[in-house]
C-alpha cells in the first residue's frame, strides 16, 4: 500500500511582501500527513513534497523552480504562493508541461488561460469582490460611482474589471483617482468632482493615509458611503504610524460607516470537511503546530485554509488521473516533463474539482479561479459588523438588513438639485 512515491514542487514565500508561507507551509505538511493515513485517496501513492522560499519575490521564485525542475525527483505539479511569484512559474511551468496551483495568488492577471493554460488557484482573484460592489449598488440605487487606487498592477486590473461589471449593470465610475504612496491630490480632485460612494483598493499602510486625508477634507459622514477591503487585520487604522499626522480618533471618524468586502476562505459551517474534520478542529491543529501566543498574527494565517485545501485538491486530482491512465494502463509515476498527454489528465481532472475543504466549497472557473463567496461588513462605532454574504454565482445576496446610516438613510450618488419652479 501507498509504495510509490510523487514529489511535489512547493514553492512558500517565508519573507517578503507577503511572508504568507509562515502559515501556509505548516498547514500543508499538515494535510500531507493527512492525505498520507488515508487508503482510499491515491491507495498507491505516498505523496511528498520538496519546498523552496521564494520570498514572495519573482526572480527568486524563478530561480528555485529551476531547482526544482532540474535535480530529481520529477515533479507532478507545482505548488505557489504570492501573485508575482506565480505569474512567472505559471508562465514557465506549462514548458514543463505542469499544471500549478496557487493557494496564495490574488491578481485578476492570473486569469487568463492565454498565458497560463495549466494554473489554478484555491485563493480567489481580487475581481470577485466586484459583484459585490455592483449589488450593492444596485441595491441602494447608486448610478454614480467614484474610485481611488495605489497605481499597483493588482489593483488596476480590479478597478478595470470593476468598470466593465459596473458598465453592464447601467451603472458609472465617474470619477477615477490613483496615487503611488501620497493621495493627497487623489483625495482632493475626489472632493472636488462631488464623489459620494466611493470605492478604495490598496494595502492598510496606504488606507491609513487616505483616511487621514479624507478626514482633512471632510470626505466622510452621512453624505458620503466608502467601499474598501476587507482583509486588513481589524486594528489596522490603529497601528503606530508615524506617515501620517491624524489621530486614531480622526482615522475612526473618518473610517465610520464604512463597507469592507471579502472572500470567505474559513468554512463557516460546523460540518466536517473531506478532511473528516471541521474548520474548527483545522485551526486548534494548525494552531498547536504553530505553538506562538497569537496565531491570528502570523502572516498567512488567513489564507492557510487554502493552503490545506490545496494539497487535497492536489491529492483528489491525482486519485481521478491515476484511475483514468490505468484504463490505458498508464501510471501517474511514468510522469516526465514531456509527457504532455498526462498533464492533460491532470488538468481535467483539477478542472472538475468540487469539494467540502476547510476553506468552503472548492471548485475552480474555466479560468482556474476559485469561486468563493463573500462577505459584506459595516464599520460601527470602531469595530466591524457582519451586514451579509453574497453568492455570485447564484446572485444570492443573504442580508441581514443591520446596516446603520449616518444620515438616518442611505444617500444619494450625487447632488441632488431642487428645481425652484
Ligand atoms: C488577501 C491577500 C492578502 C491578498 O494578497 C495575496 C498575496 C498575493 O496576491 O500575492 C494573499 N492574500
Amino acid at each position: 500500500l501507498k509504495h510509490k512515491n510523487l514529489t511535489i514542487g512547493t514553492i512558500f514565500p517565508m519573507t517578503g511582501g507577503w511572508a504568507g508561507g509562515k502559515a501556509c507551509l505548516p498547514a500543508v505538511k499538515m494535510a500531507l500527513d493527512d492525505i498520507n493515513k488515508r487508503h482510499d485517496v491515491l491507495p498507491d501513492y505516498n505523496l511528498e513534497m520538496d519546498y523552496k522560499d521564494s520570498q514572495c519575490m519573482p526572480g527568486l521564485g524563478t530561480k528555485v523552480l529551476y531547482e526544482l525542475l532540474y535535480n530529481p525527483p520529477t515533479k507532478i505539479l507545482v505548488l505557489t504562493g504570492c501573485s508575482i511569484v506565480s505569474t512567472f512559474v505559471a508562465e514557465a511551468a506549462k514548458m514543463w508541461n505542469l499544471v500549478v496551483l496557487a493557494y496564495g495568488a490574488s491578481s485578476p492577471a492570473l486569469s487568463n488561460r492565454d498565458r497560463f493554460p495549466t494554473f489554478f488557484r484555491t485563493h480567489p482573484s481580487a475581481t470577485l469582490h466586484n459583484p459585490t460592489r455592483v449589488k450593492l449598488f444596485q441595491r441602494y440605487k447608486w448610478k454614480r460611482i467614484a474610485t481611488i487606487q495605489v497605481s499597483l498592477e493588482v489593483f488596476t486590473s480590479t478597478i478595470d474589471d470593476l468598470e466593465r461589471k459596473v458598465k453592464e449593470a447601467n451603472i458609472d465610475i465617474a470619477v477615477r483617482q490613483s496615487f503611488l504612496t501620497d493621495p493627497t491630490n487623489a483625495v482632493k480632485n475626489l472632493k472636488r468632482q462631488d464623489a459620494r460612494i466611493i470605492v478604495g483598493v490598496f494595502y492598510e499602510d496606504m488606507a491609513r493615509r487616505v483616511f487621514c486625508q479624507a478626514y482633512k477634507e471632510k470626505l466622510y459622514g452621512k453624505k458620503y458611503v466608502w467601499f474598501i477591503i476587507g482583509w486588513y487585520p481589524d486594528n489596522w487604522y490603529m497601528a503606530e504610524d508615524k506617515s501620517i499626522n491624524c489621530t486614531v480618533d480622526q482615522l475612526k471618524e473618518a473610517l465610520e460607516g464604512h463597507f469592507t468586502t471579502e472572500a470567505m476562505i474559513l468554512n463557516q459551517q460546523p460540518t466536517k470537511t473531506l478532511a473528516n474534520m471541521t474548520s474548527q478542529r483545522y485551526k486548534e491543529r494548525l494552531d498547536s503546530k504553530l505553538n506562538v501566543s497569537d496565531t491570528s498574527q502570523v502572516t498567512g494565517y488567513p489564507e492557510s485554509p487554502l493552503a490545506y485545501d490545496a494539497l487535497w485538491a492536489v491529492a483528489l486530482a491525482l486519485n481521478k488521473t491515476a484511475a483514468r491512465l490505468a484504463l490505458k494502463n498508464l501510471t501517474l509515476d511514468e510522469f516526465d516533463y514531456n509527457k504532455k498527454h498526462i498533464t492533460d489528465e491532470i488538468y481535467s481532472a483539477m478542472d472538475s474539482t468540487s469539494f467540502l475543504g476547510v476553506s468552503g466549497n472548492v471548485a475552480f472557473s474555466s479560468e482556474g479561479d476559485r469561486i468563493a463567496l463573500t462577505q459584506i461588513e459595516q464599520m460601527i462605532n470602531g469595530t466591524y459588523h457582519l451586514m451579509g454574504y453574497y453568492d455570485s454565482v447564484t446572485d444570492n445576496l443573504t442580508w441581514l438588513d443591520k446596516e446603520q446610516w449616518l444620515g438616518g438613510k442611505p444617500p444619494p450618488d450625487h447632488t441632488r438639485f431642487v428645481r425652484f419652479l
